[in-house]
């Protein structure tokens, strides 16, 4: 179909590049965006060769691979980190990366260094910030300096004491009017798309239906233009309770739990390594290690 282009060397397939603009085609033609979070080179790879259109460095890593309770421990470091290991292995999707807790709270300037920061040490793409009409003042001034922006409304997990756990929003008439109002205001500024994260489908379904860039949904129901999951979720790899929004898509915790039991017996066992599992000596350098005497002085 496409051409390998360069920089495609070890990959077979070779999908074409997320753009925003894409994003916005796909939403026209009412084609799916499929989204999905990793933290590291190796799941990034595996979602990249999926086709999977866009990959969100999520802060959820802070509760995934970090074991943070909640995702507001998250530093710039860490994001840093880990959205370069994920560069590595990205060159179909557009590679969005989160804003933790702290990076965009204490003022514009601030704000729009810590994403200038992901895209120019990190090499993301776009980057995500949590909000409504309180950030939209961030969303044109990072836009302004050619950062794309996604927005996110909704459960925000950042909020978390505020709203005093993980719950829907969006439940009364106030509530579904001021999430319609702040999807509207984060269009106008420039966001690119907003993820519509724990919100009644119904409401899901207006704000979609109100927005000329996508939406990106987890737990928001089937009518957003696109579907995000965190990628331990999919796989049963994660300890914690797990939302309604997750749907398993195999078991990666099964399949580790009996590998590693195979392992500690093989060792324990002494049936691993095998021989050919093993490297060798030459000959010549075994004979002369185990009878030094039969080989000329010279030749030592
Ligand atoms: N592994 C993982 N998956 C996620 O989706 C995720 C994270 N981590 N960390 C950051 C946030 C936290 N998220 C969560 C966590 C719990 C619920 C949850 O249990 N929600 C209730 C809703 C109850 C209600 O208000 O009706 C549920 O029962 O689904 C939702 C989102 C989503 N994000
Ligand atoms: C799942 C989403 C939307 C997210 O913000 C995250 O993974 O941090
Ligand atoms: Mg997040």
């Amino acid at each position: 179909m496409s051409l390998i282009q360069p920089g495609m060397q070890g990959h077979s397939m070779s999908a074409r590049k997320t753009t925003p603009q894409s994003l916005q085609d796909q939403k026209r033609r009412q084609t799916p965006i499929t989204a999905l979070t990793a933290y590291d080179y190796a799941t990034a790879r595996l979602v990249d060769e999926a086709g999977i259109d866009l990959l969100l460095v999520g802060d959820s890593l802070g509760m995934a691979v970090l074991g943070y309770e909640s995702t507001l421990p998250v530093t710039m470091e860490e994001m840093l980190h880990h959205t370069r290991a994920v560069r590595r292995a990205v060159h179909s999707a557009l590679l969005v990366a989160d804003m933790p807790y702290g990076s965009y709270h204490l003022g514009t300037e601030d704000a729009v260094r810590n994403a200038m920061r992901l895209v120019k040490e990190a090499g993301a793409e776009a980057v995500k910030i949590e909000g409504g009409s309180e950030r939209v003042h961030l969303v044109a001034a990072m836009t302004s300096v050619e950062i794309p922006v996604v927005g996110h409304i909704g459960l925000t997990p950042q909020s978390v004491h505020r709203t005093g756990g993980y719950k829907v929003q969006g439940r009364t008439l106030a509530a579904v009017e001021t999430l319609c109002e702040d999807a509207l205001l984060l269009q106008q500024a420039g966001a690119i798309a907003i993820v519509l994260e724990g919100v009644p489908r119904e409401v899901a379904t207006r704000i979609t239906a109100s927005l000329e860039i996508p939406t990106i949904g987890i737990g928001a129901g089937p009518e957003c233009d696109g579907q995000i999951l965190v990628f331990h979720d999919l796989f049963q790899l994660t300890f914690n309770h797990t939302p309604k929004f997750v749907r398993s898509f195999g078991d990666a915790g099964e399949l580790f739990r009996s590998g590693l039991e195979a392992y500690r017996e093989a060792v324990t066992a002494k049936t691993f390594p095998n021989d050919t599992e093993s490297y060798h000596l030459s000959h010549d350098v075994l004979q002369e290690l185990n009878e030094p005497d039969l080989v000329p002085a010279k030749r030592r």
